[in-house]
Parts: structure tokens; sequence; C-alpha cells
């Protein structure tokens, strides 16, 4: 079969028309078109207020473009207009700017397909455990709307310049850099789907996060283009999907896995948060939610299940005072729980290197 082109990609399109009329193709909107083996990436400029009604010409482009033949899958994003918005790499092509990531070996992310399930908990204590395990670490919470890495850290004022970049705050021996240190929640508030995105990759770039084992990304919650964006235009060796055990949080775990899988970034596997409750009066175990309901779908989807960490009033005030357990009490029973979870996290990154298909780096992670 011959070989997808970016002319044939162009005349797939030919029909579409943007809001006013015009034709999309020539229209320059289109930032950014790659094309790797049978995959195809389309990027489309707009802006926050146009995006909603661009969200149907995206889709009808990703539909014409999935029947192109030799055509396996294709992805269309809507990203910010402005000379900000950088296009995400088109996957299996080397990005056209100078990598900000490139010391980095691993780039993970912890998600979740809903809000407040602990996923920013769980990003903290993974990522302190990677440090406990002899991991050089960085931790950037990309949660615009709802950052919570300076309360879970308890870090206090502005990050310090360093030429033209920022330099990532310290804490508990993390690399920690969050929205809510760089944007002010005013002008966060505003922010749609692609000036999420766009405020995101750029904030990447602006920090010189350095040589690092691992940067564990806490992502925006949900499974909507801003994060299906960020996961595939920041060549992520995984990602860890945090559910809570209620079937309707599952659904919204289903989801995060399968945005992930759609552009091809492995789950490294499935956390249950919240699994069970610990009386503190009593001491005694409540499965409320009963018990191996996301173990069993783990198990269904085929993704490793990276552990069960109770419902405790010992995490949550732990921190909600800045002094996450796996800082505070690291070989207590919750301390354990994480660093099993990083150990098996460390053991999917490695098998990712050994089989050639670390997106960054060719060496395997040393504990
Ligand atoms: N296992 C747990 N036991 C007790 N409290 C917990 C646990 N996990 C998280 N919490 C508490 O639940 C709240 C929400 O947690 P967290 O901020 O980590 O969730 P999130 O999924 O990141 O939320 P958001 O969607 O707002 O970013 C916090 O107050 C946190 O301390």
């Amino acid at each position: 079969m011959a070989d997808l082109t970016q002319d044939a990609v162009r005349d797939a399109l030919k029909g579409l028309l943007l809001p006013d009329g015009r034709p999309l193709v020539g229209s320059g909107r289109i930032a950014g078109l790659g094309i790797a083996g049978a995959r195809v990436n389309l990027t489309i400029s707009t802006t926050a207020a146009e995006a909603p009604a661009l969200a149907a010409l995206r889709d009808e482009a990703e539909a014409l473009l999935r029947d192109l033949p030799g055509v396996s899958h294709a992805f269309v994003v809507l990203t910010a207009e402005g000379p900000k918005a950088p296009e995400p790499p088109a996957l299996g092509r080397a990005p056209a700017k100078a990598d900000p990531l490139a010391q980095v070996r691993h780039v993970i992310a912890v998600a979740s397909g809903k809000g407040g399930v602990g996923k920013s908990t769980t990003a903290v204590n993974l990522a302190l455990a990677l440090r406990a395990a002899g991991l050089s670490v960085g931790i950037m919470d990309a949660d615009v709307h709802g950052p919570s890495l300076p309360t879970l850290l308890g870090l206090h004022g502005k990050p310090h310049a360093a030429g033209r970049k920022l330099v990532p705050m310290r804490a508990y021996g993390l690399h920690a850099m969050s929205m809510g240190l760089m944007v002010d929640a005013e002008t966060a508030m505003v922010w749609r789907g692609p000036m999420v995105m766009s405020a995101i990759t750029q904030m990447m770039a602006d920090v010189d996060w350095g040589a690092l084992d691992v940067l564990v990304v806490d992502m925006p919650p949900g499974t909507g283009d801003a994060q299906l964006a960020l996961a595939q235009g920041t060549r992520l060796s995984g990602a860890v999907i945090v559910s809570t055990p209620q079937d309707l949080s599952l659904i919204d775990a289903r989801r995060g896995i399968a945005m992930f899988r759609k552009v091809d970034v492995p789950i490294l596997g499935l956390v249950e948060n919240m699994s069970h409750f610990v009386c503190p009066d009593c001491g005694g175990d409540h499965a409320i939610f009963g018990q191996g309901g996301a173990e069993a779908e783990a198990g269904r989807l085929g993704v490793p299940f990276l552990g069960a960490v109770p419902l405790t009033m010992e995490l949550r005030a732990a921190s909600d005072a800045g002094q996450p357990v796996m800082a505070r009490d690291p070989e207590g029973s919750l301390g354990r729980i994480y660093q099993q979870m990083a150990r098996s996290v460390m053991a999917g990154l490695n098998d990712r290197t050994r089989a050639g298909q670390s997106p960054r780096h060719p060496q395997e992670i040393q504990g």
C-alpha cells in the first residue's frame, strides 16, 4: 500500500469549513500535521472562546482521517492560538524544538477519570517513595484548576528564576513545581481545554528540571482534550491511574485507561485509593464499597494492580499539614504500600526500557 502523505491528508479534509465559512485547509489553522506509519495527528489552532464551536469540526476531521486508506489511528486536537501555543510533537518524529525535558529519563502521569479520588495524594506519596528508593525525582502539578501540590508539600512563596528558566522548589528531596505557584488562580479560572494544554506545555518548558530519573506529573482530573493532548505531547513513559472502589469511579478509570491507550501510553498500573476505612477509634477495617473491585477491574483490563490505599484520618491529616505520610512515616503501614507501588512502577518502566520502548532514555533506572 502507498505511504500516507501530507497531501492525501489535506485532500481528505478539503470539504471541511470553519464556523466563518472558510475552508479549513488553506486557512492557516492547521498548526500541526504528523504522520507516523498508519497514525495521523492533526492540531487545529483556535481560541478558548471559539473552541466549543470547533468541536464538531474536530470530530468530523477525525472521522474523515480514520476512513482514509492506510490510516489505523487518527487523532485531532484543538490547541490555543498564538505564539505561546506549542504544537504537540507528532508521534514517531523528533520534536521541532529542543526537548526541555531532555535530561529526564521518564515522565510518568498520575491521572484519574474524575476529580477528588486522591490523585494528588497518590502522586506525591509515589514520588516520595521513588525518591526513597534512591532515584532523583521531580513532581509537577499540572492540575491548573485545583493545584494541590503547594498544600501537600507545604510549599510557600514563588519559585526563583535563573536566567530565563524557573528553578523548581525543593521539598522532602523532591524537585517540585506547581501551576498554583506560577499563575494566579483567577487567571487559570478562565482557561478552557486548549488553553490549559498550552499553559501546561509552556510550564514544562519554562522550568529547569535538570537531570531526573523520574518526573511525576499530577494530571488535571478527567479525560478531556487537555488531558489527551498532554498525554500525547509529553512523550510519557507510562501512566498510573487512581480510582476509588465504587463502580462509578471505576467507569471513569476505564475511560482514563482508554485515553492513554489511544495515544499509545502504557498503563503502569491501577491504584485503588480510599479502598477501605480504617476506624481511628476501634482500629477496625471496614470495606464500605466492597473489596477487590479495582483489583478485579485491573485484571479484566490487563493492567497491573499497584495497591490498595485505605481511607485513614492519618493520611488526610498528614496531607493537610504539608507532611505527606511517605515523608512522615515511610516505614509505617501506609508508607510500605507506597514503597511497594514505587517498586512496581520502577519494574514497569524498566520492562519498557528492556523492550526498547522507552521514549526518552535507553538505560534502566536503579533504585
Ligand atoms: N486514602 C485517603 N485517606 C484519607 N483521605 C484521603 C485519602 N486520599 C485522599 N484523601 C483526601 O481527599 C482529598 C482529595 O484528595 P486529592 O486532592 O489527592 O484528590 P485529587 O483526585 O487530586 O483531587 P482533585 O481532583 O481536586 O485534584 C484530600 O483532602 C486528601 O487529603
